[in-house]
């Protein structure tokens, strides 16, 4: 009898089951497909001509086919049927185009301590930079982002708020590390890799990590193939920063914090880093995990230990920031707090040094560790170094100054285009971005890199607290003209799309 029901009921289950079908389909796919507040170019399908496109075979003048977001094709003017081909043309003339940045640290603070900085403003600012990807650090923000739950916090802050594609590493604590289901969860959950400091953050909720940690957050690191990025100053309790005298050494001098983090914390920090990567080797028990030192400043003796461990097949790499290859401690001025941050620039001499590094390429990626704070908190009526904020503000400037700085050294649009894109792709796992090439997502920045500009109050920032950046003030030379994420015109000439239609990238 209740198996006659079952048979009647069956049409009336199949036509239900259809309808939830049909239901759940129109609004999945309502979410994926950008809606038209989302670009401020009217296409699905379209073409970006250019003289300079920057493509991982070189320079080429042509255009670049874009279809639903992605590449589909990229032809060199001299085969021109392009222009014949179907489709809007977009032409740049001889602005340059080039992989969108990808900008693997940066604090945007949000939720919890939006007031700083937050998702809108941050990735507006990142959007006019020509920044197409941010990878979001996990303090800062509150709470700091350790857990799977709080990544769903971050999740849930970013959604519908951001303007360009956002990706989000978990921190590594001591109340997580030797709590391999914790981490697994955070990792499970989307994190693209883990950070953790070797001294206090400044953030009650981010305690640092001794070496022990460390090595157990390789440990599982290694089975998800995802890198751990790690704040690299170890406290020395000789002589520097004790042999700061309260009274007598003069906390408005950058030369007194200077003295407070000397080269020897990065060192004494790396060298035991590279006691622990050794295990990231082929064959070796941490074989998939990756270690990655994040804004290194001393070029001396750290990048040395760096060298040697990746000569021996660590699998390690390391970043630094265009506040270290712009500006030297010479320079900076009593009681300028914008320009505090740790580790500390150093003289001219070390940034000499790092130029030369990261153009032989033993530097691999940069990176801006924009970490913005209230105005109050940089103390700069006070200028007293010891106490303000650490941490600079530069996500809108980093291609300006990159290029600006590196003119000295000749440095390509290739170059910028490695560090800036492809090698930060390829660290943070980001498979289909990081280049111009068939097939990625149309994440693109076009740039004039011969135009020239001041950064005053005329110039429109889009940084929560413009006051607190160490570039207002300055001459650069590159604007941004317009960025696309994935195929979506989301920037052009100081307007933004109307609706923020970045996603969040979960690494699965
Ligand atoms: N809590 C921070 O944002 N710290 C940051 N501060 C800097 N770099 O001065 C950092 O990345 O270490
Ligand atoms: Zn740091
Ligand atoms: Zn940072």
């Amino acid at each position: 009898m209740e198996y006659m029901l079952l048979w009647r009921m069956l049409p009336l289950l199949t036509l239900g089951a259809s309808f939830l079908f049909l239901f759940y389909f129109q609004n999945y796919s309502s979410k994926q497909l950008p809606h038209k507040d989302c670009s401020l170019l009217p296409y699905q399908r379209y073409w970006i001509a250019s003289k300079r496109i920057v493509t991982p075979q070189g320079v080429i003048s042509g255009a670049v086919e874009i279809k639903e977001g992605k590449i589909v094709s990229i032809v060199k003017e001299e085969d021109r049927h392009w222009n014949s081909k179907e489709g809007h043309v977009v032409d740049y003339g001889e602005a340059v185009v080039m992989p969108g940045l990808i900008d693997v640290h940066a604090h945007l603070d949000d939720p919890g301590r939006a007031d700083w900085e937050g998702f809108p403003s941050g990735t507006k600012a990142a959007a006019a930079g020509g920044i197409t990807t941010l990878v979001d650090m996990p303090l800062n923000n509150f709470p700091s982002t350790v857990s799977q739950e709080t990544l769903k916090l971050k999740i849930e802050a970013a959604e519908e708020r951001i303007y360009v594609d956002v990706g989000f590493w978990g921190g590594l604590v001591p109340e997580n590390a030797f709590n391999s289901s914790a981490l697994e969860g955070l990792l499970n959950a989307g994190a693209l890799g883990l950070k953790s400091f070797m001294c206090p953050s400044g953030i009650n909720d981010f305690p640092m990590t001794n070496i022990s940690h460390i090595k157990e957050g390789l440990s599982v690191l290694a089975k998800y193939r995802r890198p751990l990025l790690v704040h690299a100053e170890l406290q020395q309790d000789s002589e520097s920063h004790l042999g700061i005298k309260e009274g007598s050494d003069d906390p408005r001098l950058y030369s007194t914090y200077l003295k407070t983090r000397p080269p020897s914390w990065e060192e004494a920090a790396i060298k035991e880093l590279v006691t622990v990567t050794k295990d990231t080797r082929n064959g070796g028990p941490a074989e998939g995990a990756h270690l990655h030192i994040v804004h290194l400043s001393d070029s001396s003796s750290s990048l040395d230990l760096i060298k040697e461990a990746k000569g021996g097949g660590d699998s390690i790499t390391v970043e630094t920031c265009p506040h270290y290859l712009a500006f030297s401690a010479e320079e900076i001025r009593d009681g300028d707090t914008r320009f505090k941050c740790s580790p500390p620039i150093r003289d001219s001499a070390n940034k000499e040094k790092l130029w030369e590094a990261l153009l032989e390429g033993h530097i691999d990626v940069l990176s801006s560790d924009h970490s913005p704070t209230l105005p109050e908190l940089k103390l700069l009526d006070d200028g007293n170094f010891l106490k303000a904020w650490g941490g600079i503000s530069s996500l809108q400037f980093i291609l300006p100054v990159t290029w600006s700085y590196g003119q000295k050294y000749g440095v390509t649009l290739e170059q910028l285009a490695l560090w800036w894109s492809e090698r930060p792709a390829k660290f943070a796992g980001l498979e289909l971005k990081g280049a111009i090439a068939v097939g990625n997502h149309a994440d693109i920045a076009i740039w004039e890199p011969e135009v020239e500009f001041d950064l005053n109050d005329g110039y429109t920032v889009y940084l929560k607290h413009p006051s607190i950046s160490a570039y207002m003030g300055s001459k650069l030379s590159g604007r941004t003209l317009a960025t696309f994420v994935r195929g979506n015109l989301v920037y052009k000439k100081e307007e933004h799309a109307p609706a923020a239609c970045g996603v969040p990238i979960l690494a699965r």
